[in-house]
């Protein structure tokens, strides 16, 4: 059981137990009637607990398969995942995940979308919980709000809301923020950092942006194309906390160079 703990000066919960996500020569084959697909080969990585890692890589290099067997969805045919020292055969509340598509039911309002995580690990407090999650992601004024009256931005601040609402030890983004226009992406990856240095938990996010992957992460995962393994493990020393102005620091355009190399020297051995 996750616990949380009440910063006294902000009121904000913050999860004490975070995750560790460890995996051992992980491949996964998928079978189906156009045949075998290797989506991940080999891959072998570890995500310190309160990291915020992003895992960059071009178009079906496996990165959501990847996301897909931390979370429990899909079983690795090869090697094994592990959340603190445990392998992962299947999903729960200590993982939550985000979509790039909203999933949330869209026949309930904003504030019982957010209460099905609590009410589902069996949360006494579930409602404190949801008004403080629904605070935490500004959509107070919005709680009997149905999905489809609310912008793309908004659609997703209530899945990260929901996602957080367990008290998740790891928290699973797969390319969030994609389907939003420009400047929204730019709030939401600023809106995001702020919730994550509040709330504190391990965080696995995919993207295919690498200005986008520089901007939150600690610590940079590049896939190969397709099948996908890491090929290059980037520090992130930028400091925090974060606005979209580092991005014309000497540092963050050093970082895009490196990744900008190996995304290229992927691209062209497979074009
Ligand atoms: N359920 C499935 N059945 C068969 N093949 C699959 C399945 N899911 C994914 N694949 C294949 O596995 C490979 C990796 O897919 P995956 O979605 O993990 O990549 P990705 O890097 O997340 O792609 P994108 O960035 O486009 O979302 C692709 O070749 C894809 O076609």
């Amino acid at each position: 059981m996750n616990t949380a703990q009440q910063n006294e000066k902000t009121g904000v919960r913050k999860v004490t137990d975070k995750g560790e996500i460890r995996t051992e020569g992980l491949e996964v084959t998928y079978n189906s009637d156009v045949g075998q697909t290797v989506a991940l080969s080999k891959t072998s990585l570890t995500i310190h607990p309160g990291e915020f890692v992003c895992v960059l890589g071009p178009s079906g290099c496996g990165k959501s398969t990847l996301l897909n067997v931390i979370a429990g969805f899909v079983k690795a045919t090869e090697g094994r995942a592990l959340l603190d020292g445990n392998a992962i055969e299947q999903p729960g509340a200590d993982r939550s995940m985000v979509f790039q598509q909203h999933s949330l039911l869209p026949w309930k309002t904003v504030r019982a979308n957010i209460e099905l995580g609590p009410k589902f690990t069996g949360d006494i407090e579930a409602s404190s919980t949801v008004n403080h999650f629904l605070k935490m992601v500004g959509l107070q004024k919005y709680e009997n709000h149905y999905p489809d009256q609310l912008s793309g931005g908004m659609q997703q601040r209530v899945g990260i809301a929901r996602a957080l609402a367990t008290f998740p030890r790891v928290l699973l983004m797969d390319e969030p923020f994609a389907a939003l226009d420009y400047q929204t992406r730019l709030m939401m990856q600023e809106n995001l950092l702020s919730l994550w240095e509040e709330f504190g938990t391990t965080v696995v996010f995919v993207t295919h942006d690498v200005d986008e992957a520089i901007f939150l992460s600690d610590r940079i995962l590049l896939m190969s194309a397709s099948p996908g393994r890491i090929v290059k493990d980037i520090a992130n020393p930028l400091p925090r906390p974060r606005t979209q102005m580092i991005s014309s620091e000497a540092k963050f355009l050093e970082i895009k160079r490196d990744c900008m190399e190996i995304i290229r020297a992927e691209a062209l051995s497979t074009f």
